[in-house]
C-alpha cells in the first residue's frame, strides 16, 4: 500500500459513517496528509471542530474538493447525486469521486449524468453502521472486520478501484467487488427488509396498545428489544434508502411475506413439522452469522 493513500481527503457529510472515517484517521496517521470536512449543518461542523477531526472544516462544498485527491460523500442517498452535480466541475482532474450510501442503482442513474472523464467514481458502502446518528455517534473501530462493498463501473480505472479499496482495508473493513444490481438485491434482503419491518412492528405494538386501552409497549422484554434496535434509527436516511432501493425491497418483501403466510399457516393446521423446520432452520442461520463474526 502506497502511503499517503491520498494527500488531500475530502469528507462531506461528516455523522456516523463520514465521523467514523475520520477519527480512524486521526488514530491512524499518515494515511492522509489533510482533511477537509465539508457539511451544510453549521451546528455539525462546529462539533467537528470541537472534535478536532477536520484540518479545514467548511460549509463551502466548491472550496471543499478543489484541492481533494479524493472526495468522500456520506450524505444520505437522497442527497448523493445533486451533491456531486455542485462538486463535479470543482474538482481536481485525475481526483477519484466515492461516496457510502447504502442503496446504488438509482444513486449511480442519477449521478453518472454529471460525471467527468478525468474523474474515476468509485461507490463503496461499509456494511456496518448503528442505529445513532451525527458526528457523537461515530468510532474508530465501526468498520473492523466488517464488509465493504464495492460497486464499479465498468469503465472505473483499476488503480482508481484499488486506491479505494486499501481505504477501507486501512479503516479495517474486508472488501467485495459487486455488481450494482447485485448489491441492491442482497442490501435489500439483509439491511433494508429488517429495518421495514422492526420501523413496522413497533407501529404495529403502538396501535395495539391504543385498540386495547392497555399497556403492550411497558412489558417489551428483551425479544422486543433486540429485534427493534434498528428502528431508532433515522427516518430521512431511512425514507431515502426505502425510495431508492424499492424495486429490490418491494421484491424480497413479497418474498417475506410469502413465508410468513406459510408460517402462518403452518400455525393455523398444528403442522410441527413445519413449524419447528422454520425454527431450527432460522437457527442455524443465526449461529453461522455469529461463527462468520457478523453478529
Ligand atoms: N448509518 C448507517 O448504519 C450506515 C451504514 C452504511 C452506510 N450508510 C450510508 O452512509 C450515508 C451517511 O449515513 P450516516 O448514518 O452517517 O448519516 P448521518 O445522518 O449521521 O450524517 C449525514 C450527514 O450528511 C449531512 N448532509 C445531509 N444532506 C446534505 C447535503 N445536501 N449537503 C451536505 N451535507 C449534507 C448531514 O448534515 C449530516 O451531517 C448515507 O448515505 C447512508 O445510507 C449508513
Ligand atoms: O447496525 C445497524 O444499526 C445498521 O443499521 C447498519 C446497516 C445494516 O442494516 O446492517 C444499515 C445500513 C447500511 O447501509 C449498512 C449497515
Amino acid at each position: 500500500m502506497t502511503m499517503p493513500l491520498f494527500g488531500t481527503l475530502c469528507v462531506i457529510g461528516p455523522g456516523l459513517i463520514g465521523s467514523s472515517v475520520l477519527r480512524r484517521l486521526r488514530a491512524h496517521l499518515g494515511l492522509v496528509d489533510r482533511l477537509v470536512v465539508a457539511d451544510r449543518d453549521p451546528a455539525v461542523l462546529e462539533r467537528i471542530r470541537e472534535l478536532d477531526l477536520g484540518d479545514i472544516v467548511t460549509d463551502d462544498m466548491q472550496k471543499a474538493v478543489e484541492n481533494a485527491d479524493c472526495v468522500m460523500l456520506c450524505v444520505p442517498v437522497g442527497a448523493i447525486a445533486s451533491v456531486a452535480a455542485g462538486i463535479l466541475p470543482h474538482m481536481k482532474p485525475g481526483a477519484i469521486l466515492t461516496d457510502v450510501g447504502s442503496t446504488r442503482r438509482s444513486v449511480v442513474e442519477a449521478l453518472t449524468p454529471h460525471l467527468r472523464d478525468d474523474i474515476a467514481y468509485v461507490p463503496a458502502h461499509p456494511m456496518a453502521g448503528t442505529e445513532h446518528s451525527g458526528p457523537d455517534a461515530g468510532f474508530a473501530t465501526l468498520f473492523e472486520d466488517r464488509w465493504c462493498l464495492l460497486t464499479p463501473s465498468g469503465d472505473a480505472p483499476q488503480e482508481a478501484i484499488d486506491r479505494i479499496a486499501d481505504f477501507w482495508r486501512a479503516m479495517g473493513a474486508r472488501i467485495r467487488i459487486m455488481d450494482t444490481d447485485h448489491h441492491d438485491t442482497i442490501c435489500a434482503m439483509v439491511s433494508h427488509l429488517p429495518h421495514l419491518i422492526a420501523f413496522t412492528i413497533c407501529g404495529t405494538a403502538d396501535t395495539l396498545a391504543e385498540d386495547m386501552r392497555a399497556e403492550v409497549l411497558d412489558f417489551a422484554a428483551s425479544g422486543f428489544r433486540d429485534f427493534t434496535r434498528i428502528a431508532a434509527s433515522d427516518p430521512t436516511m431511512w425514507r431515502d434508502i426505502f425510495l431508492n432501493n424499492s424495486d429490490a425491497l418491494l421484491s424480497v418483501l413479497d418474498r417475506f411475506s410469502q413465508d410468513a403466510a406459510a408460517m402462518a399457516e403452518a400455525i393455523r393446521k398444528g403442522d410441527e413439522k413445519t413449524i419447528v423446520e422454520t425454527i431450527s432452520r432460522g437457527r442455524r442461520i443465526r449461529r453461522s452469522l455469529i461463527e462468520n463474526r457478523q453478529a
